[in-house]
């Protein structure tokens, strides 16, 4: 088919399904420019996410429609979620889980390098005071933190991504004799002390379980929506359970489950095994009615790049687990943009009517 026109690609392009997107993740899009020269057609398709992984597959699809070779750009304008007071930010997503240990903080930072490589402005907040793992986890544990003129914390930037933890502020043994209305003091006041620049997400890494201080930080903290990791055993799907309830009862959305350590794929033979059982998660989901984000494997790549304080998932790698990572970005921000339409939609109607 030759000769489209930037409206009749719209069309097309919102009828572009993927394993990743809800069906209604599309309707927003739009070909914002097009243009044809020797080599092919330059196209510009306006996102209100971010979605740069999806490239390769959007620009195979257009080629079904155009005789051309297709050379497209994403630009996605991420809208805030929910009003809030925290400067330069739009939306804050927590990571939370339910029982410590599960991976939450090597999936935080995970996940934040998975949104900046669909093209998002990120940023990292440690709130995990009494075990801060963010500075290891980034090889920043010696880094001293600057100040601005005002006062401010600077975030110190790892590739692009901007982090802040109160463990680069104070002395690991200080923060573990903090009580809980002490702690959630000191962990506003670095949400709200820290300049962070103009940020899409700011990824905050909740403590684990779901005692006071967490429910505390769930209520304060202006979240957008939370994303619960999990493991496979029982113990630990229980506890993922009470951290939904805690959720709900402050009224943050749950935007889905990551089960981490899922399966180990073994490097020698391909076979896939489910260690800690299979399909727990999946049960979970369906009780709850909380769809999984995704199913990330036990592997031993992780956890020695977490100990020699290195990201796995840097930008360009096209290592296999750095794909599930940005596989499970691009879900949390589509379906963060989806509840925020959802939330328009469902905006009273003010119009006023004589009786
Ligand atoms: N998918 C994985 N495969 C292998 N090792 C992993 C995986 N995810 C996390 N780990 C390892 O498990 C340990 C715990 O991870 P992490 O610190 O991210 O958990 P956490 O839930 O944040 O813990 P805490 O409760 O202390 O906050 C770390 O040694 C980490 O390297």
């Amino acid at each position: 088919m030759a000769n489209l026109n930037q409206e009749q690609l719209t069309d097309y392009i919102r009828l572009f399904d993927h394993p990743e997107l809800q069906p209604n993740a599309t309707d927003q899009w739009y070909i914002s420019a097009l243009s044809e020269h020797d080599a092919g057609l330059n196209i510009t398709l306006h996102s209100p996410f971010p979605c740069k992984a999806l490239t390769h597959d959007i620009t195979q699809y257009i080629s079904q429609y155009v005789q051309k070779d297709v050379y497209l750009t994403i630009e996605a304008n991420v809208s805030a979620v929910r009003q809030h007071a925290i400067s330069n930010v739009k939306n804050i997503v927590a990571i939370a889980s339910g029982k410590g240990g599960v991976g939450k903080s090597t999936t935080a930072v995970n996940v934040a390098q998975g949104l900046i490589a669909q093209g998002a402005r990120v940023g990292i907040l440690d709130a995990d005071i009494y075990g801060p793992s963010i500075p290891h986890l980034l090889g920043i544990e010696d880094t001293q933190i600057q100040t601005t003129q005002q006062g401010k914390f600077v975030p110190v930037k790892v590739g692009q991504l901007h982090a802040m933890s109160i463990g680069l502020l104070v002395d690991k043994n200080d923060a573990t004799v903090w009580r809980g209305p002490m702690a959630s003091r000191a962990f506003m006041q670095l949400l709200n002390d820290t300049q962070w620049p103009a940020l899409d997400y700011l990824i905050i890494d909740m403590p684990p379980g779901t005692g006071d201080i967490q429910l505390t930080l769930a209520q304060q903290v202006p979240v957008a929506a939370a994303v619960i990791v999990t493991t496979p055993q029982n113990l630990a799907l229980a506890d993922a359970i009470k951290g939904i309830a805690m959720f709900d009862k402050v009224s943050v959305p749950v935007l889905g489950v990551i089960e981490n350590m899922s399966y180990h794929l073994c490097e020698a033979c391909g076979h896939t095994s489910h260690i800690f059982g299979e399909g727990a998660a999946n049960v979970l989901a369906d009780d709850y009615q909380t769809p999984i984000l995704g199913h990330l494997p036990l592997d031993a790549s992780i956890q020695q790049l977490n100990a020699q304080g290195t990201l796995l998932n840097a930008e360009n790698s096209s290592g296999d687990i750095a794909q599930l990572y940005r596989r499970i970005a691009i879900k949390i921000a589509s379906q963060l943009y989806l509840d925020l339409d959802m939330a328009s939609s469902h905006t009273p109607d003010l119009t006023i009517r004589n009786k």
